[in-house]
């Protein structure tokens, strides 16, 4: 243990001053009305707890100076590292030990009190936005509070930090950008992305979250300002999954935007130019891949977040056999919408090959969730994939996806082109096709209209309908839509969270069929077993693992997902079963396999309790 003289010596062989320039300063006390308030700036900020200063006046400010940082954190500088500051909850010990005498007031008091007043603070704003600044200045200021708040609070906190309102942060990101988050790797930095990994704090990442900002859930472009993404998801794979907060990292990379409002925007953020594609899009997605294995290793979890269909598929292809990638949009979201589905199941009867789906939305979740469900029904029914394929049907913005139209189709949506005459809409494709599956994966607010519902409703006794469209402006529908229109008998979940619903004297609790579900617990899974690729039977693992969470009190209420309040559990028994398949395909590094994988999951998640300092 570090004496308190040892600490005090630590501290000042650590930080220098720049004190020889204090002479000049206060040799010349006359000048000009700005000198001296930078004087005053000065005289009221100099030396804090030891802390190195400049003298901040004009005629030092064309003098280089080197930007000194302290290593061991104590005193001032202790209370402003958030990583370590318990703010009021310092004890009387950790304060003499640390220099904190004098820098807080009297009082000690306890980190639940401390959650307290900040849950009674956050519930006085209003609005949204305003929530999620003060979570997000909580987050720089102290850290394990911030998760403490996030974890026993998840259920109320979730919207604010997640979707809808991260949605509305990163179109004002530039707006409201106070201190920056994450890594940004831009078209400026090619050729030196290795070095700009060097520049993050932390060295043992196990978890990158990136994003290109083309597009950010529902809302199209957003550029550079999609960091709120990567920002928002690794928030969750702490606090729902239980990855350390020092071992993710968020990234985005900035190769413009094609959004004219960000273009000309005063305060946005990123590369003021039109978006980099082809040859020079890949060299910087080639170089940030390379760099980040180079620098992290072969068990690094890289997770592709909100890229647009046209990169997505093709990067998650390429990358899927060399790194340990995953694409949220794609897989994530798929191994959720499978577990609802399968759970809804239970209250509608029926095998998955029973049913028949239609999806709004054939791009990265349409396309996904549609390839695992016919996985899934071919590993059920051993009918192979091709002949599964058929039950599920997608239409997107030119109409059903049939044989007709495969020459001028993407890729990603060939194997869906079924023989069936050209439908414009989707009220038709649903009059023809009859699905029992309703699932919205388009962006496009509102596009399951009254009829579209009702005519659901006409040949389902309980039509499953999913809208998963983020934020809540572009869901499909609406929950009350769904319940009203239906008559109480679809069995519904939204992306975004909605409030639950009266009807007819009935309360319905709508579920939220969003990846937040999966991705935390999967990514531990692939932590805890040191896996080094991902398969698709581990998002099918995935899937079943969240589908058995969901219990006879949770369907009584319309769930067919589990409260997100037991989400530390869930992602356990999603971790455990990922490292099960990850063991069982031989591709965990993690040897030998606990035999207990759940109380594996338990113990490595991290918890945001204060550590006690010697
Ligand atoms: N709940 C969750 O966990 C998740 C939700 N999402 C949400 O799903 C939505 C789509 O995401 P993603 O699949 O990645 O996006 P993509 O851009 O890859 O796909 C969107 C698809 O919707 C189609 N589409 C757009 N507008 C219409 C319309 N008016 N009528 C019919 N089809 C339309 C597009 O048609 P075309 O191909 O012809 O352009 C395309 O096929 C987003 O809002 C996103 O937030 C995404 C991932 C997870
Ligand atoms: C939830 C999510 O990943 C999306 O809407 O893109
Ligand atoms: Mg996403």
């Amino acid at each position: 243990m570090l004496s308190h003289n040892r600490l005090r010596v630590l501290r000042k062989a650590v930080i220098p001053c720049c004190v020889g320039r204090r002479k000049g300063f206060a040799a010349d006390r006359k000048g000009s009305a700005m000198e001296r308030e930078n004087e005053a700036y000065v005289d009221n900020h100099q030396v804090a707890n030891g802390a190195a200063f400049v003298v901040d006046n004009a005629a030092a400010l064309d003098q280089p100076i080197t930007p000194w940082m302290s290593m061991v954190a104590s005193g001032y500088t202790l209370l402003r590292d958030p990583h370590h500051n318990n703010g009021l909850a310092f004890t009387e010990k950790e304060r003499d030990a640390h220099y904190l005498r004098g820098l807080l007031p009297p009082v000690s008091i306890s980190q639940e009190l401390q959650e307290k007043k900040l849950m009674r603070n956050l519930r006085e704003y209003k609005v949204p936005l305003q929530r999620y600044m003060a979570m997000m200045d909580l987050q720089e200021r102290n850290e394990r509070l911030f998760y403490k708040l996030l974890i026993d609070n998840v259920e109320e906190l979730l919207p604010v930090v997640y979707t809808p309102t991260v949605g509305e942060a990163c179109q004002k990101y530039g707006s409201i950008f106070r201190r920056p988050r994450g890594l940004y790797i831009s078209l400026r930095e090619k050729n030196k992305v290795l070095e700009v990994l060097k520049n993050w704090p932390q060295k043992n990442i196990q978890v990158i979250v990136v994003t290109d900002g083309e597009r950010i859930l529902g809302l199209g472009d957003l550029g550079c300002q999609g960091m709120g993404i990567p920002v928002g998801k690794l928030a969750l794979y702490t606090a729902l999954g239980g990855i350390r907060p020092s071992a993710c990292l968020p990234v985005t990379i900035d190769v413009g935007t094609n959004n004219e409002n960000l273009l000309n925007d005063e305060f946005y953020i990123g590369l003021r130019r039109k978006r980099a594609t082809g040859q020079e899009y890949a060299e910087l997605l080639e170089e940030f891949m390379s760099s980040v294995k180079q620098k992290y290793g072969e068990r690094i979890l890289i997770q592709f977040e909100d890229f647009a269909n046209h990169n997505a598929f093709d990067l998650l292809s390429k990358y899927r056999e060399t790194h340990l990638v995953f694409n949220d949009d794609i897989q994530g979201t798929a191994s959720v919408v499978l577990a609802g589905v399968v759970a809804a199941l239970r209250l509608v009867g029926g095998t998955l090959a029973e049913h028949t789906f239609l999806f709004l939305g054939a791009g990265e979740a349409g396309t996904g969730i549609a390839e695992l469900i016919a996985l899934q029904m071919s590993k059920e029914t051993r009918i192979p994939v091709e002949e599964a394929r058929k039950k599920i049907w997608l239409v997107d913005s030119k109409g059903l996806i049939v044989r007709s139209r495969i020459q001028s189709l993407q890729h990603f949506k060939k194997p869906w082109a079924h023989e069936h005459e050209s439908i414009k809409g989707l009220l038709d494709a649903v009059k023809s096709i009859k699905p029992t599956v309703l699932i919205g994966s388009s962006g496009a607010g509102q596009a399951f209209t009254q009829e579209v519902i009702e005519t659901m409703a006409l040949f389902n006794e309980k039509p499953i309908i999913l809208a998963l469209s983020n934020p809540t402006s572009q869901s499909e529908c609406s929950a009350e839509q769904a319940y009203t229109w239906s008559k109480g008998r679809a069995i519904f979940a939204s992306g975004s969270p909605f409030d639950p619903v009266e009807y007819k004297g009935r309360t319905f609790v709508p579920g939220q069929a969003n990846n937040a579900y999966i991705f935390p617990g999967f990514g531990l899974g692939l932590v805890m077993s040191g896996a080094i690729r991902v398969h698709d039977d581990m998002l099918l693992a995935a899937s079943k693992a969240l589908a058995e969470q969901v219990t006879d009190e949770n369907f009584e209420k319309g769930l067919i997902y589990p409260p997100f309040s037991n989400i530390r559990k869930i992602s356990a028994h999603i971790a455990a079963n990922v490292a099960a398949k990850a063991y069982e395909l031989g591709l965990a590094g993690n040897l030998p396999r606990p035999d207990n994988l759940v109380k594996h999951a338990e113990k490595c998640m991290y918890s945001p309790i204060y550590r006690t300092y010697r």
